[in-house]
């Protein structure tokens, strides 16, 4: 079967940046494809490449068997690209947004009230549609902005950071959106730094770190991978680090620990790898009071896609994004994004 997406090598370079160094993933038809890393991971960048609204320096994209850099246009007309921010004219009403759209896609003109009907009624926007966007609330705008990529029926929907900024109601309203459309046949490109979006929704999941791909499978492939149980340990809730060395060496000498990282982003607490047994926590315990050491907070769980991520990259997403954050300049890229 032909890959409804195939990215091979990827390069895209913004002067010194490395936005995409080596980024190769494919996404098979009917799916439900996330893309997890953190702020400056390179997933903005390669869906832009994808939806040719920049040309990468290197490597192949192909949607549906079609070349993006040979034939932009037709891969355009296979796909629907829903940007992190959509710039709604706040005058226009839901359905003369969707008209103008619809011009823009080249639709027949006597199909236009049809497909916006049709689209409508998908996204249960019956009672907005004919409102202006500017009262629209964030879920509701979320929808019209599917709706909007969804126009032309694309066989490939790419969305950027679906849910970002919307309250846990209407992200599982998207959610549901987005399983009834894969169910239907659409394939979904979706990029997230949330990890339980990834988790609730994709079938195939690649993590992206500083322009290349660190893993690529099933959540739960990826997860076993990973293996052993998780305990998260705070001492106190500020811990000193000297303090918090003198932990990890006390859990280091346990027979089940196979690893302890500090995070110095959650105020120096611990997280061990153990090989999963019942009283790992309690004897975990009993050896820090014994050294008279405290404990603020501890918990075992299952490895989580963050914990993925922290073994491949030794920092946890959260830590990733807070060093992304400082490092970036918004203004300078939207300007380039224009061009
Ligand atoms: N137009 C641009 N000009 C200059 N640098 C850019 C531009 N676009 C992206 N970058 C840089 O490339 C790197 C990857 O950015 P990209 O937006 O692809 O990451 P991301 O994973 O999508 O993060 P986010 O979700 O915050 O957009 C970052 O270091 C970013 O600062």
């Amino acid at each position: 079967m032909v890959p409804a997406i195939q990215i091979s090598n990827l390069r895209k370079r913004y002067g010194s940046v490395d936005a995409a160094k080596d980024i190769s993933f494919q996404v098979e038809p009917g799916q439900i494809f996330g893309l997890l890393g953190p702020n400056g991971a390179g997933k903005t960048t390669t869906l832009r490449c994808l939806c040719s609204l920049t040309t990468p320096d290197a490597g192949d994209i192909e949607v549906c068997g079609v070349s993006v850099i040979q034939y932009p246009r037709a891969s355009r007309q296979l796909l629907g690209y829903v940007a992190q921010e959509v710039a709604l004219d706040k005058v226009l009403t839901g359905r003369e947004m969707l008209q103008l759209q619809a011009a823009l896609y080249h639709i027949p003109a006597k199909a236009i009230p049809q497909r916006i009907a049709a689209i409508v009624e998908q996204m249960g926007l019956q009672d907005w549609i004919d409102q202006k966007t500017g009262t629209y609330s964030g879920g509701i705008r979320k929808r019209l902005d599917l709706a909007t990529g969804l126009l032309h029926d694309p066989q490939v929907l790419v969305l950027d950071e679906p849910t970002v900024g919307l309250d846990i109601e209407s992200r599982v309203v998207i959610w549901d959106l987005l399983r009834q459309l894969r169910d239907r046949g659409t394939t979904i490109l979706m990029t997230s730094h949330y990890l339980e979006e990834v988790d609730a929704l994709a079938d195939r999941v690649a993590i992206l770190d500083r322009g290349t791909v660190i893993a690529t499978g099933t959540s739960s492939e990826l997860k076993d991978q990973v293996g052993g149980d998780r305990i998260t340990l705070r001492i106190r809730e500020f811990t000193p680090p000297d303090e918090a060395e003198r932990a990890k060496s006390l859990a280091q000498s346990l027979p089940f620990v196979q690893d302890v990282l500090i995070n110095q982003a959650q105020g120096n607490s611990l997280n061990l790898v153990v090989t999963p047994q019942s009283d790992a926590l309690l004897t975990l315990q009993q050896a820090l009071k014994e050294s008279g050491i405290p404990v603020f907070g501890v918990s075992q769980a299952r490895p989580s896609l963050d914990d993925v991520y922290l073994a491949a990259t030794g920092r946890t997403l959260l830590d990733a994004e807070i060093a992304a954050a400082s490092s970036r300049d918004p203004k300078a890229e939207r300007k380039q994004n224009m061009r």
